[in-house]
């Protein structure tokens, strides 16, 4: 954002949420944003009490809503953490107002992903599994080190997140997995090792394999293995707090504010 622009105006979309009440509270908190709507589901108990108070903080004067429309029409960013069929919808509404949509939402389809390509022909969309800089980091390291090395080193992705997380694998495990297939030049889709059970065989050269585990309320764990005969080297990221992932968002929403339409991402946001 250029120095002396006006503060940018957000809606959080799925404001009852894990990510959405922890949003509220950080756009609510930031001297570089206004917080100017917050969305739930149609018919939720939240709709017209204030965004503040149901969220466990003081009042903000901003009544929740379930009409993205009017919403959207007051805000310069979108801050969208939801499930994919949303996110889908609120790109295309997100774009129709000219706002920038900063979306963490995972598990979408590749037809939603389409979609979602279409709006930012239209405006910006800011789109990552992972909104943190540790694990965008981790990322850059994982496609360095795929790079200079060969197949004879195995690659996993083992994630493990809370009880609730209805996508597998994490959003992050198949963004890390991308970083190494790029790093080895490869596509993912080609190479990627979907889960295994039963007599599997060995192991295909190549292969980049993901394992998933899913219990109590683990934020995020991930670590990229790189396995080689008589050696190993595991990448790992904890995440212990979602704060890191709603202080990425706010990032990318700013950073949204003076750029051409087009899809990005958060290697973009924080120039890695
Ligand atoms: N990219 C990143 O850094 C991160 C991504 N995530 C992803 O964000 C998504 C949400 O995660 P959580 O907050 O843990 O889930 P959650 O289930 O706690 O929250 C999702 C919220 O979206 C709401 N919602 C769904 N459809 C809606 C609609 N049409 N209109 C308004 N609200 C709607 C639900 O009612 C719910 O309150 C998941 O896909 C998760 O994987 C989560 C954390 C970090
Ligand atoms: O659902 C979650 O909680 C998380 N989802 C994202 C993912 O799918 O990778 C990011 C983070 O790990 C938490």
């Amino acid at each position: 954002m250029s120095e002396g622009a006006p503060i940018p105006g957000i809606v959080i979309t799925g404001a009852s949420g894990r990510m959405g009440q922890m949003l509220v509270k950080h756009v609510a908190a930031s001297p570089k944003a206004r917080l100017v709507g917050a969305l739930v589901r149609e018919g939720h108990p939240w709709i017209g009490q204030d965004a503040g108070t149901v969220t466990g903080g003081a009042a903000l004067g901003i009544a929740v809503t379930d009409d993205p429309l009017e919403a959207f029409a007051k805000a310069q960013a979108v801050i969208d953490f939801t499930s994919p069929a949303a996110s889908v919808e609120f790109a295309a509404l997100a774009a129709q107002a000219r706002a920038v949509h900063v979306i963490g939402t995972t598990g979408f389809a590749p037809v939603d992903l389409e979609r979602i390509r279409a709006a930012a022909r239209h405006a910006v969309i800011v789109r990552a599994g992972n909104m943190s800089l540790g694990v965008n980091l981790l990322a850059q390291l994982a496609r360095k080190v795929a790079a200079a090395l060969d197949d004879d080193w195995d690659i996993e992705i083992v994630e493990a997140h809370h009880r609730m997380k209805v996508d597998a694998p994490s959003g992050t495990a198949l963004m890390l997995g991308t970083a190494a297939a790029a790093g080895r030049g490869v596509e993912l889709e080609a190479h990627r090792a979907r889960g295994r059970e039963g007599v599997t065989g060995p192991r295909r050269r190549g292969d980049i394999g993901f394992a998933v585990v899913r219990g109590g309320d683990v934020v995020g764990e991930h670590d990229v293995i790189f396995a080689a005969d008589g050696e190993r080297i595991v990448l790992r990221h904890l995440a212990t707090d979602r704060a890191i992932f709603a202080r990425g968002a706010l990032r990318a929403a700013l950073w949204g504010q003076d750029r051409k339409p087009g899809e990005y991402d958060m290697i973009d946001v924080l120039g890695l």
